[in-house]
């Protein structure tokens, strides 16, 4: 078996007396989609948010590809192949859809057009982000003011920004919160695309988009990760069932 992508070994951190993340230990392999559940501050996105690098751990490790990226900074994460989305919309509303991955494709290469001509750097940039554009169904809307697109094409755009970084890992934080019956559908098609070059560790609180999509799935609660399974053993698991399912997701 290939070794995991990104391994999170006993990953703690403490809000005042609250333990939010406890001991989490989580793999996501190259190719595999992971989803994280759990019910309202179960610390899913505290959990990324330490993977990403915007929060230090109080205990624990975060290793991406065999290397400790623990005591990373973020920006050397996304360098190294980690990027994430956010819960809520995050893009420049003024600047055109082209744009905005544009300049995270530019934020990903830093410094290394500095022995380009300007406008070459510059046809590159959009190159890369016309492909990343195409790779989540959005190059048709390249021209337009990131402003004007609909709720689900902002979030195709994130995944587009996100894909413009050339990661290895994608850190996913409610990708489809917000979005429409058609939207979903459209969005969970994507996600399952995507699959197949990156690995994905999912947040997500649509259980049919995490049933669909997810290779395997842990359930935090309380901070703490109660099963890790393929879908059809969560969807059985007692504990799970009690803690979080409930019935109607059977
Ligand atoms: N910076 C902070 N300071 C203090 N407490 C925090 C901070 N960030 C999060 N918390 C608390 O940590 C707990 C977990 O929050 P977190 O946002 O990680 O949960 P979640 O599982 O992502 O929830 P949701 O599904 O609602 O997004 C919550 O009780 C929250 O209030």
């Amino acid at each position: 078996m290939t070794a995991p992508l990104l391994r999170i070994e006993g990953l703690s951190k403490r809000f005042g007396g609250l333990a939010v993340t406890d001991a989490v230990s989580l793999e996501v392999r190259a190719g595999e989609i992971h989803a994280l559940i759990g019910p309202n501050g179960a610390g899913k996105t505290t959990l990324i948010n330490q993977v990403s690098g915007a929060l230090a751990p109080d205990a624990g490790r975060i290793l991406f590809a065999g290397r400790d990226i623990t005591r990373l900074s973020m920006p050397r994460r996304v360098r190294a192949g980690l990027a994430r989305t956010f819960q809520v919309t995050c893009i420049l509303p003024g600047f055109s859809v082209l744009e905005n991955v544009a300049l995270a494709a530019q934020a990903r290469d830093g410094s290394s057009f500095r022995f380009l001509r300007p406008s070459a750097g510059e046809d590159r940039l959009n190159r890369a982000a016309l492909e990343a554009l195409a790779a989540v169904g959005l190059a048709h809307r390249a021209a337009a003011p990131a402003g004007a697109l609909a709720h689900g094409e902002k979030r195709q755009l994130e995944l587009a920004i996100a894909l413009a970084t050339r990661p290895r890992l994608l850190l996913l934080d409610e990708p489809l919160a917000g979005a429409g019956p058609e939207e979903t559908e459209r969005l969970i098609a994507l996600l399952g695309r995507l699959r197949a070059d990156y690995g994905v560790l999912l947040v997500e609180h649509d259980m049919r988009a995490v049933f669909a999509l997810a290779d395997r799935i842990s359930v935090l609660v309380y901070g703490r990760v109660i099963a890790t399974g393929a879908p059809p053993e969560i969807r059985a698991n007692p504990e799970v069932r009690a803690a979080y399912l409930g019935e109607d997701e059977a």
